[in-house]
C-alpha cells in the first residue's frame, strides 16, 4: 500500500492573481481514501490537476510512496505516474466495449491476460457479464463503475476521484458511493476524492481534508472533522451548526444562552485552564425540546421544517440574539409561535 505526501504546494495562475494552492500539505495513509471538502473555488481541482501531473506546482512536492512525482526540479509527466483517474461524467469511449474501455490501460499484456485482467475488474466493480455491452447501453451509475474499473486495471498507485457522483442523481448516488468505496477497497488503493459535497465526504472516506485558502484546514477523520472541528467556519461547512458566545468557567464547563454546558475535554483545548470568552459548537441534534417549565432555558418556535427522516426545528431562545436550529427525530409536537424548552445533550467544542 502507497502513502500520498503533498508538502508544500504552491500553484499561482500568474501574477497578479493571489496563490490558489498556498503551501498547502496533505498525508493520505497506504490504503485510505481521503476526500478533499472545500467550496467551490478552493483549488480542489487545480490540486488534483498536479498530483496528476497535468499540472506543474510552483513550489512543493508531491510523492507516492517512494517516488517523487512532483517536487524541485522534478515533473514526471502524467503517464509515467501510475495514477488512475475517475474523471466527473466517466468519460468512457463511447465506441469501445465496457471491456475493451476497461482494458485500455493495459499496455504491454497479451490478450488472454488483459481479457482476464478486465473480467476481474468487472466483478470488483459488480458488473459481471457486463464486458460486451457499450457504454450507451449502462445507466450512469453503472458507467462510473465501469470508470472506476477502467482506472484500477493498471494496479495504479494512486486513484483520484474528480467529484465523480456529480452527474448521478441523489437516489443513486449513496447507492454508487458505496460500491465505489466498496471496490476501492478491495483493491487496496491509495484515493483522493474532491468533492463539495459534504455528506459525500463524511459518508464515504476515511479521511476528511477541509481546504480554506490554499491549505488544508484540518484533516482528519470524518466523526472527528464532524464532532470536533479545529474552528467555526469547518464546523458551518461540514455540517448545520450552533454556534453560541460562551464564557468558559474553569472545571471543563462553558457558560451560554443555553445553560451550563460540559466541554468536550478530547481536543486541544485544555478546558480546565481556558478562560474569559468565546465560541462553543453544539450540532442540531445535541438540543432537545422540553416543556416549557418555569427554570428550564426557554424560547419560541419560529419555524418546523420537515424531512421526513427528521424535523428541523428553529427556536427564538430567550436572551440569544440569533435563532437556533435543532434537529428532531419522529413526529414534531410543536408549532410555529408556540413556547418550549431546550436541553442541551452532550458536549460542546469550544473555540476562543
Ligand atoms: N487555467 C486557469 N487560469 C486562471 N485561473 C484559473 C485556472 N484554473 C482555475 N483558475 C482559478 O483558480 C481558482 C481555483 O480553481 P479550481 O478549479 O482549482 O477550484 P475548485 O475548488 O476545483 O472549484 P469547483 O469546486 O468550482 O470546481 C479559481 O479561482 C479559478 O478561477
Amino acid at each position: 500500500m502507497t502513502e500520498l505526501r503533498i508538502e508544500g504546494l504552491t500553484k499561482s495562475y500568474g501574477p497578479p492573481a493571489p496563490p490558489v494552492l498556498d503551501g498547502l500539505d496533505l498525508t493520505v495513509p497506504g490504503g485510505a481514501l481521503a476526500a478533499v471538502l472545500g467550496p467551490s473555488g478552493c483549488g480542489k481541482t487545480t490540486l488534483l490537476r498536479i498530483i496528476a501531473g497535468f499540472l506543474h506546482a510552483d513550489a512543493g512536492s508531491v510523492t507516492v510512496g517512494e517516488r517523487v512525482m512532483t517536487g524541485p526540479g522534478v515533473h514526471l509527466p502524467p503517464e509515467r505516474r501510475r495514477i488512475g483517474i475517475v474523471p466527473q461524467e466517466g468519460a468512457l469511449f463511447p465506441h469501445l466495449s465496457v471491456a475493451r474501455n476497461v482494458a485500455f490501460g493495459l499496455t504491454g499484456l497479451d490478450r488472454t491476460t488483459r481479457r482476464r485482467r478486465a473480467e476481474e475488474m468487472l466483478e470488483l466493480v459488480g458488473l459481471t457479464g457486463y464486458g460486451e455491452r457499450m457504454p450507451h447501453e449502462l445507466s450512469g451509475g453503472q458507467q462510473q463503475r465501469i470508470a472506476l474499473a477502467r482506472a484500477l486495471a493498471p494496479r495504479p498507485a494512486l486513484v483520484l476521484l474528480d467529484e465523480p457522483f456529480n452527474a448521478l442523481d441523489s437516489a443513486l448516488r449513496a447507492g454508487v458511493r458505496a460500491d465505489v468505496r466498496a471496490a476501492l477497497r478491495l483493491s487496496g488503493a491509495t484515493a483522493v476524492l474532491v468533492t463539495h459535497d459534504q455528506q459525500e465526504a463524511l459518508s464515504t472516506a476515511d479521511l476528511v481534508a477541509v481546504v480554506r485558502d490554499g491549505r488544508v484546514a484540518q484533516c482528519d477523520t470524518p466523526q472527528q472533522v464532524y464532532r470536533r472541528p479545529a474552528d467555526p467556519w469547518i464546523a458551518g461547512f461540514v455540517g448545520d451548526a450552533v454556534l453560541l458566545p460562551a464564557t468558559a468557567l474553569g472545571g471543563g464547563t462553558a457558560d451560554t444562552a443555553l445553560g451550563t454546558i460540559p466541554l468536550a475535554t478530547d481536543t486541544d483545548t485544555d478546558t480546565d485552564t481556558v478562560n474569559g470568552t468565546g465560541t462553543v459548537l453544539l450540532r442540531p441534534e445535541q438540543l432537545e425540546l422540553t416543556e416549557p417549565t418555569s427554570g428550564a432555558v426557554g424560547g419560541t418556535v419560529t419555524e418546523v421544517r420537515f424531512y421526513g427522516h427528521d424535523a428541523m426545528v428553529t427556536v427564538a431562545v430567550d436572551g440569544l440574539a440569533d435563532p437556533v436550529d435543532l434537529r428532531t427525530a419522529g413526529p414534531v409536537a410543536v408549532q410555529p409561535g408556540e413556547r418550549t424548552g431546550i436541553r442541551v445533550r452532550g458536549e460542546a467544542v469550544l473555540h476562543s
